[in-house]
């Protein structure tokens, strides 16, 4: 979580919204690390994770991260859990919620990452509130303007 946070920190200096995921390995080698570029590029799908599952797949040169673990520094959203899922990722562990997305401003879709999780029937493991405190700050230091 401190290289997700450290590239949030660099999306900010280049004036993207306070959101960065990676992929790792589950011995914790990193795959990929990548902010949100939602504004820079004008495509709303350009979320943190997707970006970050689009460069892991693309560096394996597969669309499957089994064996791989999404980390992001905040609760993904349904499309990003659905992405996920699609590409088979072992585990998703988050840092806020999307209450506190929500609380800074940024728009959420209300259906939880456990719960979109539940939906799909596949077996991935959730990880909430991974220094929490840390990333919720960098949200609410950087609100929606
Ligand atoms: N988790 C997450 N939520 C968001 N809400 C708006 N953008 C993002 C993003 O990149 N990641």
């Amino acid at each position: 979580m401190d290289q997700v946070l450290d590239e949030l920190r660099r999306g900010i200096m280049r004036q993207q919204s306070p959101f960065a995921a990676g992929v790792f390995s589950l011995q914790g080698d990193r795959l990929s690390l990548e902010c949100n570029t939602v504004k820079s590029s004008s495509k709303p799908s350009r979320h943190g994770e997707i970006n970050a599952i689009d460069q892991a797949c693309r560096s394996i040169g597969k669309p499957n991260l089994s064996g791989y673990v999404l980390v992001s520094s905040a609760e993904p959203c349904p499309m990003c859990t659905a992405t996920a899922a699609n590409a088979n990722v072992d585990a998703i562990v988050f840092g806020a919620s999307r209450q506190t997305v929500a609380e800074a401003g940024y728009q959420t879709l209300q259906l939880g990452c456990v719960e979109m999780i539940r939906l799909t029937g596949q077996s991935i493991s959730v990880i909430g509130g991974v220094q929490s405190d840390r990333c919720a700050q960098a949200l609410l230091d950087n609100p929606h303007p």
